[in-house]
């Protein structure tokens, strides 16, 4: 495939943005016909872009940029279970992880549906009796806290969607709390570990590939705190650990129980793969009919992108309106603002599926780009943000495009009349700050006339910030699956655009290994010559390291 930016759509698309790069936003949005014209529904997502600097030519120039890049045959490639993940030269099948119990895929001469389903239910019985208060520890209590110990995809997504669905949780299951355990110096598994009881708490070890040194690490901690406390380790391998991993070998010889190993595939990426059961936390929450109805939602997302023409696909839209804004308005910052405290860590893991996806500078075919690809990707809870960052959003010299996110309805299900009215009326204050804040960006100061007779430089408000908004009916497993698998595709769109494979993350291998010599270092165990930054900084913790000499 030629680079994009060497085509005649490119080269089209360009001159476009010479010709219309200096119009305002405020003007656009003279057209009374823009909301209908930018705007589209698929499921319980309502895509709004007509906050973006796109106009009746912009789009259709973008389309024939997709065509060219053969974007529907990607797609197509995708879905199917071709070898799409070049580097590795597997396929990226997280689509099939939500296929309906009944469909079938066949990849390689096997229909990868009855591994998948099988691995469901594996989960389903596990999840039913910690839900049931028969799972338990070695001194006979019912497990009551459930420790994730998973980073990277082995965190952020189980975390964002238990956080995010928590309300979903069933009433008829015995009480269950959920932790979660990332960071490799331990803070955050130290924090709980203080107020767990070992007899009541299980630890799911998760991780894809079972050789990450900071789950493991934080898994061997908790091990030691367990044997600590209850002694029989044996018996505490077995009654207080669950493995999550594609590597079963290595869970057996870390001493999980099989029985309590769930296994998955190398074709599900780390950051695609909270579909499967590494989203047993998620299951813990909301339960497994709940679990389902989130892979159902995104199924859906998936059947739309498959069967929508470009032109109201949303994962389709949302990418081009990405292209035009960093390829050709020179944007490189993107902010993720929810304005709903249930997605308080969307945005971090959006960071992880966008910047771990999509931050690369060789193509396919192994040559440099020589266009930007994936922005610097942030974001907040939305109201949080306006009483932080918003200000350079909206006086600060960098362009941002923002998505804004929020459920239109909440709180629905508050049975008490005036508790509910309270807590709509604070629902109402959130969707109106985020209705506010995106025309603010759009408009500037031109959003409040009277702030024309303001001429001090420092009440300028430019404006022509762009944004989209993605309105969910509500939050519900099905509404978040459909969100989440409508950014997958978006990423993947936009791979395809730049011809980049979004699916591997060579970047981050080297980092591991430059670690470990580190650390040798610390151990005091190596004389290799470090630059002299490094060795200036290794020499300081080496003086004053309290375990030194003690390993
Ligand atoms: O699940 P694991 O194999 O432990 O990997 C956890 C994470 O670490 C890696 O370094 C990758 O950058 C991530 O994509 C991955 O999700």
């Amino acid at each position: 495939m030629s680079r994009p930016s060497w085509t005649p759509e490119w080269k089209a698309l360009e001159d476009l943005a010479q010709q219309q790069g200096a119009l305002h936003l405020k003007d656009l949005c003279l057209d009374r016909q823009r909301f209908d014209l930018f705007s589209w529904r698929s499921g319980a997502l309502f895509l709004d872009l007509s906050k973006q600097r796109l106009t009746q030519e912009t789009l259709p120039a973008l389309f024939k940029l997709a065509r060219a890049q053969k974007l529907e045959q990607a797609i197509q490639a995708l879905l199917s279970g071709a070898p799409i993940n070049t580097s590795e030269q597997r396929p990226a099948l997280h689509t099939a992880l939500r296929l309906p119990a009944d469909a079938e895929l066949w990849v390689e001469g096997e229909n990868v549906n009855l591994a998948i389903q099988a691995s469901l239910e594996k989960m389903a019985q596990l999840v039913e009796r910690l839900h049931q208060g028969q799972w338990r520890g070695v001194t006979g209590h019912p497990i009551t806290d459930v420790v994730n110990l998973g980073v990277g995809g082995s965190d952020l997504g189980p975390l964002m969607v238990t956080h995010a669905l928590a309300e979903w949780r069933p009433e008829d299951i015995a009480p269950l709390h959920l932790h979660f355990a990332s960071t490799m110096d331990g803070s955050q598994l130290a924090e709980r570990l203080q107020l767990l009881n070992p007899e009541t708490t299980l630890f799911i070890i998760s991780s894809k590939s079972f050789s990450t040194i900071d789950t493991l690490t934080n898994a061997a901690t908790a091990k030691h705190w367990l044997v600590q406390h209850l002694g029989q380790e044996a018996l505490v391998l077995k009654q207080h650990f669950i493995g999550v991993s594609a590597k079963a070998e290595k869970m057996s010889a870390w001493g999980i129980d099989p029985q309590h190993q769930l296994t998955f595939w190398d074709w599900v990426g780390g950051r695609y793969s909270l579909w499967s059961c590494i989203g047993l936390p998620i299951a813990l929450q909301i339960g497994m009919a709940g679990f389902r109805a989130l892979l159902a939602g995104a199924h859906q997302m998936d059947q739309h992108l498959a069967q929508a023409p470009l032109e109201s696909n949303l994962p389709v839209l949302l990418a081009l309106a990405g292209i035009w804004n960093i390829n050709f308005l020179g944007m490189s910052a993107q902010a993720i603002l929810p304005y709903d405290g249930r997605l308080k860590y969307l945005p971090a893991y959006l960071s992880q599926l966008e910047m771990e996806s999509n931050g690369k500078s060789t193509t396919q075919e192994g040559e440099l780009v020589d266009y930007a690809t994936c922005p610097i990707l942030w974001g907040e809870l939305g109201p949080n943000a306006q009483h932080a960052f918003y200000q350079l959003l909206h006086q600060g010299t960098e362009a941002v495009q923002c998505d804004f996110i929020a459920p239109i309805r909440r709180y629905e299900q508050i049975r008490d009349p005036q508790a509910r009215h309270y807590f709509q009326g604070q629902h109402r204050l959130a969707l109106a700050n985020c209705l506010a804040q995106s025309r603010l960006l759009m408009l500037g100061d031109a959003a409040v006339p009277d702030q024309h007779t303001q001429r001090d430089a420092h009440l300028f408000y430019r404006g022509n910030q762009p944004s989209s908004t993605l309105l969910l009916d509500e939050l519900t497993p099905s509404s978040l699956g459909q969100l989440l698998a409508l950014y997958e595709h978006k990423v993947f769109v936009q791979a395809s655009i730049w011809g980049i494979n979004p699916f591997d993350q060579w970047g981050v291998e080297l980092g591991k290994k430059i670690a470990l010599s580190t650390e040798q270092a610390l151990l005091g165990q190596t004389q290799m010559a470090f630059d002299p930054s490094t060795e200036g900084l290794l020499a300081l913790c080496l003086s004053s390291d309290p375990l030194q000499g003690t390993h």
